[in-house]
């Protein structure tokens, strides 16, 4: 039998968009002799589409388009996610996978284990399905199962979802339909998790990931055929529409081929998808920024090339007094070797005129970070000016690590509709530049030498209000996504001072980040929905 694993980018509730993607791909899987076509988890809505599925409008308009698949469908079988309506005392709806042959449903699987932490909120709309059985297709019994219910430790859970479907009648092969974003490292945990799976099951496994920008999360495909030892055999494109045809008589022929690894290379991709998904998704062409000749605002613009092509992306470098001639060089040359736009807008006289307004209400009062704050609302200001006259979307570059610990500007750097950098840590910004100028210099090479400043005053350097990103980088890493108490990361060689401090920012800044652009999500806890504290709370860490 041979098998299509379709991985799909959809819109979240585009039936009519999404349901002729999913036609074209079963017209091609059934060109390319396959007798089953199989699609990610929610196929026909997209993944997640959170509160949607509280309206019956929504649910209806799905099952219209159900309705036309089936009537589509033909001879060609496929298996597709859908929500189902259920009733009694619960949640009102099933995370189904449903087998369609003959355009009937002759088979459905109900997602068991439902996530409910991170970024999913999926006991807020489903209800528990009972346990699967393997369902016989074409000489084959196949062992359907959605997403989360293959991801138990089989060593830590003995009873699971898949044991329970393999206990129930063994089938020949696991199918896995998925909706599982990535964070840098996701794809060596996905492959650990799997290969476990299916060596401890003596079973193939067959799994097709959603692909594309939702929001923040970042599907990345990598729809995989898995042996029975745990050998990858066939893997789908990272970060882009793809299709593998699978062999299930021919199962191992062939060398297996090594498993997708987590390099720099996949969080650039996927950053790329995500910008590009997030505009061309909501109808956006093109997007503005600032280019100050710094480090983050410099690959915000490479990614924007990427993402929207050079010509699509304006880039303004905005000098104040405080900003050096190597800066607006630097922002310029970087600005040529991407080829898109530049503009130069000097803010001096702006400045003044706040200064002018402002002197007599802060008559013999001293400079501080209030002027500091002013310049960076003066260029978040005139970008987002620029973005209503034009229609550009303003990229803001803030990254993570300035993000927890609020040195950023409210209304100003923060201004914009999407932060690119959000969830990058700034030693990571500093990986992904270098490994942008791998083969040539795009980012002039003095913007990666500098020393990290916002040139808000005279000779200001980060480094003089922070500590090294290279300790507050683990820092952050080891509270936010570790969730480790202070004498946990003390005990990683960190000084108990420094510790106390970062974690005090990060508390005292929750409001900022509340207000804060949506993020791309790269780590395992981004600032987001997916990470939910409170901001006003007394909880005191030392
Ligand atoms: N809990 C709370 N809930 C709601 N609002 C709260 C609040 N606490 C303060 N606020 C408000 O927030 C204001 C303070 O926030 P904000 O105005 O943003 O300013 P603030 O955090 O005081 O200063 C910005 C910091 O970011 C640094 N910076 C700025 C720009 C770029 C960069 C860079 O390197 O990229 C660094 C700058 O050097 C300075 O240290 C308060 O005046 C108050 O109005
Ligand atoms: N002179 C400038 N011209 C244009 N934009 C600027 C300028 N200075 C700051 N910005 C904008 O404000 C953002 C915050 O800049 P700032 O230099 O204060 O901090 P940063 O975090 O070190 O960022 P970068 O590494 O991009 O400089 C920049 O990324 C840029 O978008
Ligand atoms: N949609 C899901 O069930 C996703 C959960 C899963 N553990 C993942 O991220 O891969």
């Amino acid at each position: 039998m041979k098998i299509a694993l379709v991985q799909t980018n959809p819109v979240i509730g585009a039936f009519e968009r999404n349901l002729r993607q999913v036609q074209a791909w079963l017209e091609k899987a059934h060109l390319a002799g396959c007798d089953l076509a199989v699609f990610p988890e929610l196929t026909l809505c997209g993944y997640p589409p959170q509160d949607l599925l509280e309206r019956s409008t929504f649910l209806e308009a799905h099952d219209r388009a159900l309705q036309e698949l089936l009537g589509f469908c033909g001879e060609m079988a496929c298996v597709v996610g859908v929500p189902v309506l259920r009733h009694g005392p619960g949640k009102p709806l099933y995370n189904s996978a449903l087998l369609i042959d003959g355009g009937r449903v002759v088979f459905r699987a109900r997602k068991q284990l439902l996530p409910t932490y991170d970024v999913f909120d999926e006991s807020r709309y489903f209800e528990p399905g009972e346990p699967a059985l393997a369902f016989p297709f074409r000489g084959q019994r196949l062992g359907l199962s959605v997403c989360e219910d293959i991801w138990s430790e089989p060593l830590r859970y003995p009873l699971n979802p898949v044991t329970e479907l393999v206990a129930a009648g063994r089938p020949d092969v696991l199918i896995n339909i998925s909706a599982s974003p990535y964070y840098h490292g996701k794809l060596e945990e996905r492959a650990r998790v799997f290969r476990d799976l299916c060596r401890s099951q003596g079973l193939p496994l067959l799994y097709v990931n959603q692909v594309g920008g939702q929001d923040s999360l970042l599907f990345d495909g990598h729809s995989l055929a898995m042996d029975r030892e745990g050998r990858v055999c066939r893997v789908a494109a990272g970060f882009a529409e793809d299709m593998l045809v699978i062999d299930t008589d021919h199962w191992q022929e062939g060398a297996p081929v090594p498993p997708p690894t987590d390099t720099i290379d996949q969080v650039f991709a996927g950053l790329v998808m995500g910008t590009r998904d997030y505009l061309h998704k909501i109808g956006f062409k093109q997007a503005v920024l600032g280019l100050s000749g710094g480090i983050d605002s410099a690959v915000t613009a490479v990614i924007g090339c990427a993402a929207l092509g050079a010509d699509n992306v304006l880039c303004v470098a905005m000098p104040s007094p405080y900003t050096s001639q190597a800066s607006v060089d630097d922002a310029r040359n970087l600005a040529g070797n991407l080829g898109c736009g530049f503009e130069l807008l000097p803010i001096h006289r702006t400045m003044e005129a706040y200064r002018e307004t402002l002197a007599p209400l802060f008559a013999g009062l001293a400079d501080d970070v209030t002027e500091q704050n002013i310049q960076a609302r003066i260029r978040g200001n005139l970008l987002m000016a620029l973005s209503n006259k034009f229609g550009h979307l303003l990229l803001s570059t803030g990254n993570k690590s300035e993000l927890a610990v609020g040195y950023c500007t409210l209304y100003g750097d923060m201004s914009g509709g999407l932060a690119v950098l959000a969830d990058v840590p700034k030693v990571m910004v500093y990986e992904l530049a270098r490994w942008i100028n791998r083969d040539r210099e795009v980012i002039p090479e003095h913007i990666l030498t500098r020393p990290p400043t916002a040139e808000l005053k005279p000779d200001q350097c980060d480094q003089d209000d922070l500590p090294p990103y290279e300790i507050l980088d683990p820092i952050l890493e080891a509270y936010l996504e570790e969730n480790l108490s202070v004498d946990g990361i003390v005990a990683r060689g960190f000084d108990r001072a420094v510790v106390c401090d970062v974690i005090r920012r990060i508390k005292r800044n929750e409001y900022k980040r509340k207000q804060a652009p949506l993020g791309l999500k790269v780590t395992s806890k981004a600032f987001g929905y997916g990470r939910r504290y409170p901001i006003v709370q007394g909880f005191v860490e030392e």
